[in-house]
């Protein structure tokens, strides 16, 4: 599990290792040197900056450093302790750094980085964007040969034309202190740079963030101005929120996690259970509640421990059975997308409910598929369900009616004083529009932003898609504080939001953005909730976590379907079990 501190619990756990006299910027600065040294190192001297001009550099990204992939080879974390053993080899000499510096500690991180690449013969200059700077890394910076330049004293086109003429650029020019755009000056500064990126295009320089790209929302991952886009981001202590949620995400480039001695310790876990006491390992956290507030991200070898995992004791009644409500004789394709992803993740038996042409092709696909009602642990609703209109009454072949009845069994309330047992469900597409109750967190909401967008709007809230799209994890926490219901956003980066805080996961190749991925997405949480129905209900943090399972097997399923290529939805479906089998082992 990737967990993401807040700026605020950063700083309560710096606070304690600082009165100790921690070194805490000379460990971040030393390990910042290094991932620069390691870049620099690895690039023949000859494609340096002080190659001819016009002849292009080679590409960074052709190079892969140590520890720079996650386990499943997609661009992810690392941990690097900085340690002595661990200095990189190699000759930089005459090679070129530009550091844009901040007033805070991140300017401070950054200028003492520049005295270690300066010590190992670097040319490095540091452009100084405030009046104020960190006075001592400053004092080592210059002891240490490095120029110092004030944005105040030169133009901007020229710190631009020093970047582009330099080997690797590192953007310190704010932490996680912090607060909204990047004001004037450094926001008109990294505007250009921006703009020279794009111009330059694979000839732009090796750009690495300083703990995150400046101008990104550290807590909520927004991007609300500016923000040079690195190739990579060394980040120091713990993740944070906005290197994992979109938009952010996407200017960080591969994430280095730096391990500056934030120490073991126990918290309460809301995702583990009802106030367990777990030890979470070096990256947790002192003291502070996980709370509603945390964003994480599920990697694979979490999967194993929440999946519904036969034995030999189970039959297909205690394994699950998934009910599905989905697509009509116009638009059958999601019957058989939503029912075949539920088949294929494992369910114990699938039904599936809908006009009879609808069940026959469904058959015709899945044989495996009971087409009657009957009972059920989870429901599927809404795949290929129009969007119900009251007024009009619906064209829906009494899909509608369907997921009404089963909405009830979701909630409880089956008529004005009757209440009956409860389950969890899968709410997509059409159903998502015929919600009448304030829902448990069992029922899990898996729209996209437009249909979060008409969702919010229904509930009074001012968004558009754009909106949702800026700020998906703020919209999709407001979608369930408003309904009750667990929400899944699903997006490049697809974000959960639940009452134990949110996930945000990066599993998918964007070949997956195709009709249908959604509905097999759909049957594969339904799976999932049917495989542990009463676990969901017991525990109102577990339907997160497993929408976050549901998404990291769909992810890596379109991965393995993809095959670098175009995916069709149903080869999706096919790649589950397959998937299942890889993380289980
Ligand atoms: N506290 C410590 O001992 C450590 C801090 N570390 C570094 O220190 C950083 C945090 O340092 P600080 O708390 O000093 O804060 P930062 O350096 O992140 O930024 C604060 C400064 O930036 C300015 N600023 C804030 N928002 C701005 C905006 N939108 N546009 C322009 N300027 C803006 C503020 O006025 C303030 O002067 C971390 O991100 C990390 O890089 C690391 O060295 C680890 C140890
Ligand atoms: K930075």
């Amino acid at each position: 599990m990737k967990d993401a501190w807040s700026s605020d619990e950063i700083r309560k756990a710096e606070e304690p290792l600082i009165a100790a006299g921690v070194p805490l910027m000379a460990r971040a600065a030393y390990a910042l040197a290094q991932a620069v040294l390691r870049e620099v190192a690895a690039r023949p001297a000859g494609s340096r900056a002080t190659r001819p001009a016009g002849r292009p550099a080679p590409r960074p990204s052709g190079v892969r450093l140590r520890g720079s992939l996650s386990s499943d080879g997609l661009p992810g974390t690392a941990r690097v302790r900085p340690a002595r053993s661990a200095e990189t080899r190699g000759d930089v000499r005459g090679a070129r750094a530009l550091l844009l510096v901040g007033p805070g500690n991140n300017g401070g991180d950054t200028l003492y980085a520049g005295a270690h690449l300066a010590r190992r013969g670097m040319s490095v200059t540091a452009v100084l964007v405030s009046a104020r700077a960190h006075e001592e890394g400053l004092a080592a910076f210059e002891a240490a040969g490095g120029h110092v330049q004030r944005l105040a004293d030169v133009r901007v086109p020229t710190v631009v034309q020093w970047a582009r003429a330099s080997d690797v650029v590192l953007d310190g020019l704010v932490g996680v202190g912090a607060r909204g755009a990047l004001r004037p000056p450094a926001g008109g500064l990294v505007r250009a740079l921006v703009e020279a990126r794009e111009a330059a295009g694979r000839r732009w320089p090796y750009t690495v963030a300083v703990d995150i790209p400046s101008g990104i929302g550290v807590d909520d991952g927004v991007v609300p101005g500016p923000v040079l886009t690195a190739d990579r981001t060394v980040t120091f202590g713990a993740l944070k929120p906005g290197l994992l949620l979109p938009p952010a995400a996407g200017f960080a480039g591969t994430v280095e996690l730096v391990d500056i001695g934030f120490p073991d310790v126990s918290v309460t876990d809301h995702w583990a259970g009802a106030a367990q006491r777990v030890t979470l390992g070096r990256h947790a956290m002192t003291g502070t509640d996980t709370g509603p507030g945390r964003v994480r991200r599920m990697e694979p070898a979490d999967v194993a421990a929440l999946w519904p995992a036969p034995t030999a004791r189970d039959h297909k009644y205690t394994r699950g059975v998934v009910g599905v409500i989905a697509g009509t004789s116009t638009y059958p394709g999601a019957a058989v997308l939503a029912t075949s992803g539920a088949v294929r993740a494992g369910a114990g038996m699938v039904r599936y409910l809908g006009p009879e042409d609808v069940g026959t092709r469904v058959l015709l696909a899945r044989p495996e598929v009971v087409v009657a009602g009957g009972r059920v642990q989870a429901w599927v609703l809404g795949p290929g369900v129009p969007a119900y209109d009251p007024e009009e009454g619906p064209d829906d072949d009494g899909q509608a009616r369907r997921v009404f009845g089963a909405l009830a069994a979701v909630t409880g309330v089956l008529s004005e004083d009757v209440t009956g047992g409860r389950m969890p469900a899968v709410i997509d597409a059409g159903a998502l529009t015929m919600l009448e109750h304030r829902l448990p967190a069992w029922a899990v909401l898996t729209p996209h932003a437009g249909e979060l967008a008409e969702l919010l709007q229904g509930l009074g809230h001012e968004a558009d898609r754009a909106a949702v799209e800026a700020r998906p994890l703020h919209w999709a926490r407001t979608a369930h504080q408003a309904t009750g219901a667990t929400v899944l956003l699903k997006g490049a980066v697809t974000v959960v939001a639940g009452p134990g805080g949110a996930y945000a996961q990066a599993d998918a190749p964007p070949w997956t953005a195709t009709a249908g991925a959604g509905d097999v997405l759909a049957g594969i949480l339904g799976t999932l909730l049917a495989g542990r129905s009463a676990d969901v209900v017991a525990d109102e943090t577990l339907a997160a976590r497993l929408a976050a399972a549901a998404v990291l097997v769909h992810g890596r399923a379109a991965a393995r379907a993809s095959a670098g290529g175009p995916v069709a939805a149903l080869e999706i479906a096919r790649a589950v079990p397959a998937v299942i089998a890889e993380l289980l082992g």
